[in-house]
């Protein structure tokens, strides 16, 4: 009686620690192969699932290099980066892991200057697995391909079309729904509503906060002020890479 006590404090205890912490930033640090300085240092954070993290700064202060790391496009030179997974029913199913940059997606400043194909469908399926034993893959991903379209609002666009005659906001719905189709445990942005009109930024700002119901996402923007109703943590970086967690103040 007493341990069945005891485990379900435990389980509650882990929980209320660990359901609302999928991924968390510890001891942070990263000096460029071949240089002296840190370009960031000590950096701590964590973002709750589903929630909206922003960071913001001067230019320089450390942003994208932060932001490759956690995409794992560069190796930290200490510290940790971990990720906590979910069972469909939202119960923690495993210890909290490394994250695997596989499980990150990636939407770069200006995306769609990186759009490669002559039709939307190319475009949304380029680097799927094409060789025989690939096609597992190719049915998981096509099977989540009509919910990321769905998810951005692309669901009735023709699969034909060119990715380049899309508006500026759609452009932008295209590149969120590439990174969609992996489904992502964390979805970064960088300057999500840079180079775009009034118009479509309101639209991009609109679509991330319904994809907040669904994700964790982590922005670096310096729109404060449309994503503002957005955020749920933000953190102000500064030369060095040292980062406050301060509320918005606009
Ligand atoms: N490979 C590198 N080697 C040496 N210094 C670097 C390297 N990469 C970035 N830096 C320096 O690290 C600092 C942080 O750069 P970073 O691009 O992360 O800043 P940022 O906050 O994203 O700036 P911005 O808002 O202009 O994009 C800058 O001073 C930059 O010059």
């Amino acid at each position: 009686m007493f341990c069945l006590t005891l485990q379900k404090t435990y389980l509650g205890h882990c929980k209320a620690h660990l359901l609302f912490l999928p991924c968390k930033v510890r001891n942070l640090c990263y000096r460029p192969p071949g240089t002296q300085l840190n370009i960031l240092n000590d950096i701590s954070f964590s973002l709750p699932q589903k929630s909206f993290g922003l960071i913001y700064g001067r230019s320089g202060s450390g942003k994208t290099t932060l932001l490759q790391l956690l995409a794992g496009l560069s190796k930290p030179t200490s510290g940790s980066i971990l990720l906590q997974r979910y069972g469909k029913d939202g119960s923690v199913n495993q210890r909290p892991e490394l994250l695997p940059p596989q499980r990150v997606g990636i939407v770069f400043q200006f995306p769609e200057r990186y759009f490669l194909a002559d039709t939307l469908l190319e475009e949304v399926t380029f680097g799927w697995p094409k060789q025989k034993g690939g096609s597992q893959m190719r049915e998981h991903l096509a099977s989540n391909l009509a919910q990321a379209l769905n998810w951005v609002g692309l669901n009735g666009v023709p699969f034909d079309k060119d990715p380049q005659s899309l508006s500026g906001g759609y452009k932008r719905r295209l590149a969120l729904a590439i990174q969609l189709i992996q489904v992502p445990d964390l979805l970064i942005l960088d300057e999500p509503l840079a180079g775009l009109d009034w118009k479509a930024r309101a639209d991009v700002a609109k679509l991330l906060k319904h994809l907040k119901e669904e994700l964790t996402l982590l922005v670096v923007s310096h729109d404060l002020k449309e994503l503002a109703p957005l955020v749920d943590r933000s953190w102000r970086m500064e030369a060095g890479g040292i980062l406050k967690e301060e509320p918005l103040s606009l």
